[in-house]
């Protein structure tokens, strides 16, 4: 599947210590895992956790969901043996919590070759260096920490999330100019349903391509909210033809609903009809 498609509408940490979650995570509709070592993970089994982790992920079972293993931060005294051990491990790529500069992604990128790079960004001096930290060559996603943010910032969780709207803009703005994934942070109350549907929906519409996910229960919702629309495939077809035959005749400009569709509606169009078959074929698979 073609990298620019693939949905990203739900991505689940999993507890690199808890077997059992890694198992269930098998049979759970996620278009992304995040597989944890760090803040899910109690200090005691943190070693442990790397051979439970490898193990899991060489069983293989996970389809087509992308694997991606969140490390230590490299400064910890786990952080270098994570890399290493997720080097060698069956994933798609490593996740570096807290990152606050390129050159903490180039350090990285040294301990795991060949690995696409993820990060966390969460911290106020990563956000403030969004742009560069999305520019580096290996960066391919940025995962919002939203809880450690609101920590730094010394902030009040609102339903609005209006003091970290700043913090997640910038970070669309790095993610959008590089053209890398940016996916938004959990949603910590994971038995409330509609609380996490309008916060998916508030992600959605800023132009976060999924949520990050604590428990199986969210996933239906984040998948929805992340989705196309029947509506919005059917808009996107029809933007499509009658663009063509604006076209067709001549003109640069068509109308659809009343309201004009030109060349760049037309490539709006033309990803949400990618996205909506990116999602299909992965569920047919
Ligand atoms: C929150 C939980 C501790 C709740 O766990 P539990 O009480 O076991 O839940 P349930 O009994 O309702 O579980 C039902 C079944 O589902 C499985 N399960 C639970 N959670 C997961 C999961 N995340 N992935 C896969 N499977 C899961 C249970 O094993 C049960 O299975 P079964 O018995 O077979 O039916 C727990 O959900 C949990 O630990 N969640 C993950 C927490 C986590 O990862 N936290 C760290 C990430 S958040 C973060 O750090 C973000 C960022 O850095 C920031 O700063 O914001
Ligand atoms: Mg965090």
């Amino acid at each position: 599947m073609a990298q620019a498609a693939r949905p990203y509408r739900s991505v689940l940490y999993i507890p690199g210590s808890k077997e059992r979650a890694l198992e269930k995570a098998k049979t759970l509709p996620v278009d992304a895992i995040i597989f944890d070592l760090e803040d899910a993970v109690a200090v005691e089994e943190k070693v442990s956790a790397r051979e439970t982790l490898r193990n899991a992920l060489a069983e293989g079972d996970y389809g087509s969901r992308m694997r991606i293993v969140r490390i230590n931060g490299l400064d910890s005294e786990w952080g270098r043996d994570d890399a290493l051990a997720a080097a060698s491990m069956d994933c798609d790529a490593v996740l570096l919590p807290k990152v606050e500069c390129p050159e903490q992604v180039q350090q990285l990128s040294e301990l795991v070759p060949g690995k696409a790079i993820w990060a966390m960004m969460e911290t106020p001096l990563g956000i403030l260096n969004a742009a560069a930290i999305a520019a580096h060559d290996r960066m391919v996603g940025f995962v919002m920490g939203t809880n450690d943010l609101a920590k730094e910032l010394k902030c009040r969780f609102r339903a609005d999330r209006m003091p970290m709207l700043t913090s997640l803009q910038m970070c669309l703005l790095a993610a959008r100019a590089e053209g890398i994934v940016v996916v938004d942070g959990v949603y910590n109350a994971f038995k409330d349903e509609d609380g996490l549907r309008a916060e998916c929906e508030q992600g959605r519409d800023m132009g976060f391509d999924g949520k990050t996910l604590i428990h199986p229960a969210q996933v239906a919702i984040a998948n929805a909210a992340f989705a196309p629309t029947e509506e919005e495939v059917d808009l996107a077809r029809r933007q499509i033809a009658a663009f063509e035959e604006a076209e067709a005749k001549g003109l640069g400009v068509a109308v659809v609903d009343g309201r004009i569709v030109e060349n760049l509606h037309i490539v709006t169009a033309q990803e949400t009809l990618a996205k909506a078959a990116a999602i299909a074929e992965l569920e047919g698979s």
